[in-house]
This record gives C-alpha cells, structure tokens and sequence, in this order.
C-alpha cells in the first residue's frame, strides 16, 4: 500500500480567501496543530509578499520539528532569496517556484513567449534547488496547458533538480477523468534517474475539487495539497480532511494510506474555523455539525438496528468525542486541567492554565453545563489573542421611551487605559457598532454579520463573524468574537476588524485585494 504525504497550504493559499488575515501567532497555533495533525509539509506562505508573510514563514520554519516548511516563490530571484532567508532555520526547509505554463497566462499576465518560460523554469529552478535540497515546482494554470507544453515544462524542472511536481488546477477547471489522464501522462513520460513525487492543487470552482485530486492519487501522485476546511481563492481549495478520511474509508479501492492523525480533524477544523472567521457548514463533508445526525425515520431505524446501515465515518474517527467528563461551576483545577489534557492541550503554560481557569469559573458561573467546544473556543480566546491595538472591555445598554438602543462602550489599549464611547442606533447592535465606529473614527463598511451558537440550548455561548471592508483600501476582513452574551460578542467582532483596519491603515499589516476584478484585465 502507498503512503501519500499531505502538504497543507492553509496558511498561504488558505490566506488568499477573500477576508481572511491570520495573525503570526494563529499562524505558528494553527502550524502547530497541523504538526500534531500528521502533515507532511506546510506551505507556511509567501515570504516575497510582505514583511508579515516572511515574519510568519520564518516563527513557523523556527517552531516545528518535525514537518518539512515550504514557502512560496516566483520565478523571480529575490522571491526565491526571500524564501530561503525566512527558511534558514526550519530543520526541513522547501522551496515552492512556480510560474504559469497556459497560453492566458503566459500571453497576458506573463506577456513571456513559451521559450522565455521554459528558460526562467531552468534558471530558477537550478537557483532555489543550488540553495536547498527540496525544491518543488509549479506550472501554474496546468489543466489549461496544453499537454506536450505541459511536459516540456515539468521535464525542465525536473532536470534542473526539483524533486516535487505539483500540477496546480488553478481555476478549477479540470474534471477527475481528465486530471487522471493528465497525471498518468505526465508519470509514465517525465524521466528521472531520480524519485520524482507529483501531487494534485485541486480548486473547487466546480465543485470537483475532492474528485480531482483522489483521481490524481488513482494515477499515483504521491503527495496532495488543500487546506483544512477547503479555505483559499475564490472557491477555495481542497478540503484536506476530506481527503484523508476517504483516503481512509476506501483504502482498498486507492490502494494508499496517509500519517494523516484522524482523531485530530475536528479539533484542526475548529481552530481553522475560529482563526479564519470562516464557519464550517453544518452539511459540510466529514466535519459538518449534521455529518453524523440521522433525521428520517427509515435512517433511525437502520442505524439502531445497525449503525453500518446509514454511518460510514463514526463521529469517533475524526475527533468528535463524546463529553466523557462534563465540567460545571463545581468542578475544580484538577477536572479542569485533565478535560484540557483529554483534548489534547498539552502545552498550556502556568499562567495561561491560570487565566484559562478563571476565564472557565466566569463561564461556569453563567452556563449550567460547560461543553468540549466551549473549552476549546475559551482556549483558542486565551492562548491567541491580538496583543496589538484596542480589546474590547465592557458595554452598557439602555433602551429609550421611542424606542432607540443607547450604548456605551469601553476599550481597553496596550497600556491598560480604558476609552468610553457613547452611541445611539435603532437597534442595540447598530448603536454598538455606531459606538465602535465613532471611536477608531475610519471609514469603514460592514458587508456581513452572522450569529453562531457554540453549543446547544439556551445558555450557549455566542461565536459572532463579521466581515467589513476598509473603505480607503478595498481590503476586506474577517473577524469574530466569542462571549456569553451575543452582544459583547457582536461589539468583540466588530472592535477586532476594525482593529485590523487600524493596524492596515497604519502600514503595520498589508493584504494584496485579489478579490476585487479589474474590467480592463483580460484575465478577470
Ligand atoms: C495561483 C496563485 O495562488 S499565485 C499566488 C498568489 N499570491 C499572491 O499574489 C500573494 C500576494 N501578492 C503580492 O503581495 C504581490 O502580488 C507581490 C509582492 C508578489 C508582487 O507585487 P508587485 O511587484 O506589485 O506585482 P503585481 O502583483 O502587481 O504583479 C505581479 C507581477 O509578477 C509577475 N508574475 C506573476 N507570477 C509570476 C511568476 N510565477 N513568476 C514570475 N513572475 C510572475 C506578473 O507578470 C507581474 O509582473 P509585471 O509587474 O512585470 O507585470
Ligand atoms: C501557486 C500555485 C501552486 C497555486 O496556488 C495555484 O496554481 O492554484
Ligand atoms: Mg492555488
């Protein structure tokens, strides 16, 4: 049976999602958990794109030990010198080049004839593979290549020294019989005294994504690349964990397996989830809150007679664990750092275990049964948070004889010195965020709002997403808040993205706006 290994490129193509911003910190936390999830190899971002890609690459290639770090180049020199200085500490490092192979995209975007590509892929294929062992190479818009171009080019960077070979489905255009075929062709003419690995970059504009790239491993590509939960441009990418856990239900049938940890995909899922703002749908594969539900009578039936009938992933087999230790106002230290063992956080520090548990006895005071979600989501508050600009502190709300919402909301800054706002609105969460507005006093644009319970009944705590657009920049931001009450959650939200906003305007972050079109680009 064949092994694939998983290259997980949440934190770079992930991060081109439209809103989405980690933080260095969430990326080295999400890095980590992908560690402990079993990939093989992190694509940890684009060093080349701003100080704050490099900054991330080089923490995450310093952090891990065990998984290999790629980062993103062009074939561009000083992108691929990018990459190796963010890289030079990593105990594995990689260098991903890549550039486009179609006719588009070489004509317009490049505006290179297919023999000026052909001659950059050897010259900085040969530069990145003169710096590290590991090089892999991309020919960007693969599936609208035309085939012997396609094979010319991957035979390049394959005699100039890369060992990878990624056939990217850029636009998600391919379909699973043709992306075989595509694979099959390129495996059985690429010649090498050396082990070449291919691997699939599946997009889901079709919606085939997870098709395309089981068909790839059919054909023997010998490593994937996604991201957890399908994050990433426009329709995103691969979602990993559907991957692995098909790879795992019909192993016989791919004749391949995977180091891929399954029990450590939901939590990897969660924590995607939270950092990105992105909310996994409940009828989402695998990891979906109704993936395991039985509704129909005929199902129910079959499942209690035989869970097999209707149940092909147990809830047990990706993470889902039943509460074996329910927590409450009672429980103490003890049960409190055994449920964080049990969920696998073992590296909480004494003083975050501390603020944990205080944060947890608040909770517990409020919420009669304290569920595994809501030790996680209390974690993911604790342990990353966004240490620069304002935090959200407290809110009062009165409500007026004609009906109007008045608020008052305080922030706190880094020096611990508290600001108080006061607003009115025609409903409480316009006069919060009227009260937030006119405090980082920026142009702002709130495109979408949406409420999410954590856990079940009427004492759960609140996740609120928001999405908001700096009006100056056009970027858009994702940002959420979790509370008790749903609306510190909603002024939590709002006061994060505007923060971001503020840290944009102030040059500290930078975000390329990919997903505005341009008319007069031919290849919008
Ligand atoms: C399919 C993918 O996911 S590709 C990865 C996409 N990710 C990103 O774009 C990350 C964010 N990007 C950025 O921060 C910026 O685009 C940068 C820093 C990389 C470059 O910024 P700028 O120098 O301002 O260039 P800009 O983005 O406007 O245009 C891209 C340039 O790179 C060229 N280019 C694009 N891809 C490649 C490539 N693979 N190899 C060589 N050149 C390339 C384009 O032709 C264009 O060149 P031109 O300026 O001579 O016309
Ligand atoms: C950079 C490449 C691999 C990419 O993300 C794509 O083509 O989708
Ligand atoms: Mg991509």
């Amino acid at each position: 049976m064949r092994k694939i290994e998983f290259l997980d490129t949440s934190l770079r193509d992930g991060e081109q999602t439209p809103g989405v911003n980690f933080s260095i910190k969430e990326k080295v936390a999400i890095a980590k958990q992908l560690e402990k999830w079993g990939i093989s190899a992190i694509e940890a971002g684009f060093p080349a794109a701003s100080p704050d890609s490099f900054e991330a690459v080089k923490e995450i290639a310093n952090t891990l030990t065990k998984t290999a770090v790629t980062g993103l180049a062009r074939a561009v020199k000083s992108d691929i010198d990018a990459a190796f200085d963010a890289l030079k500490n990593a105990k594995y490092p990689q260098i991903h080049v890549f550039i486009a192979t179609s006719p588009v995209h070489m004509q317009y975007k490049l505006k290179k004839t297919p023999d000026e590509v052909i001659a950059s892929i050897t010259e900085h294929v040969t530069y990145a593979r003169s710096l590290v062992e590991i090089v892999e190479f991309s020919p960007e818009d693969a599936t609208r290549t035309e085939k012997d171009f396609l094979l010319k080019a991957v035979q390049t960077a394959v005699d100039a020294g890369a060992t990878y070979i990624n056939i990217p489905d850029t636009v998600g255009y391919t379909t699973p019989t043709e992306y075989y075929e595509t694979f099959k062709f390129l495996i059985d003419n690429v010649t090498s005294d050396r082990d070449i690995v291919f691997s699939p970059h599946c997009h889901d504009d079709l919606g085939m994504a997870t098709a395309n790239t089981l068909a790839a491993i059919k054909a023997g590509a010998g490593r994937v690349e996604g991201t957890v939960n399908g994050i990433g441009e426009r329709a995103g990418n691969v979602a990993l964990e559907e991957v692995a856990v098909a790879l795992k239900i019909r192993e016989i049938y791919y004749q391949a397996t995977s180091d891929i940890v399954l029990n450590e995909t939901f939590a990897t899922s969660e924590l995607v989830s939270r950092f990105s703002g992105i909310p996994v749908p409940k009828n989402k594969a695998v990891i979906g809150g109704n993936a395991f539900a039985h509704e129909s009578g005929i199902h129910q039936d079959g499942v209690l007679k035989n869970p097999e009938t209707y149940e092909i992933i147990t809830p047990e087999l990706v993470g889902v664990k039943k509460n074996s230790l329910p927590l409450g106002k009672l429980s103490g230290r003890h049960a409190f750092i055994t449920k964080l063992q049990e969920l696998g956080f073992d590296e909480v520090t004494d003083a975050e275990m501390k603020e944990l548990f205080s944060k947890f006895k608040v909770l517990a005071d409020k919420k009669n049964e304290i569920t595994d979600a809501d030790i996680r989501a209390l974690v993911a508050g604790t342990t990353v948070e966004n240490p620069e600009g304002f935090q959200f502190d407290n809110l009062a709300i009165r409500s007026n004889d004609d009906g109007t919402q008045t608020v008052t909301i305080s922030l706190r800054n880094e020096g611990q010195e508290i600001i108080e706002t006061t607003a009115n609105g025609s409903g409480s969460v316009e006069a919060i965020f009227n009260a937030i507005d006119q405090f980082f006093n920026q142009s702002v644009k709130l495109d979408s709002y949406n409420i999410i319970a954590v856990t079940e009944g009427i004492d759960a705590q609140a996740e609120v997403h928001v999405t908001v657009e700096n009006n100056d920049t056009g970027t858009i931001f994702n940002a959420s808040g979790l509370d008790f009450d749903v609306l510190r959650a909603s002024a939590i939200a709002y006061a994060n993205a505007n923060t971001l906003v503020q840290r944009e305007n102030a040059g500290i972050i930078t975000k390329k706006i990919s997903e505005k079109a341009n008319p007069e680009d031919p290849e919008d």
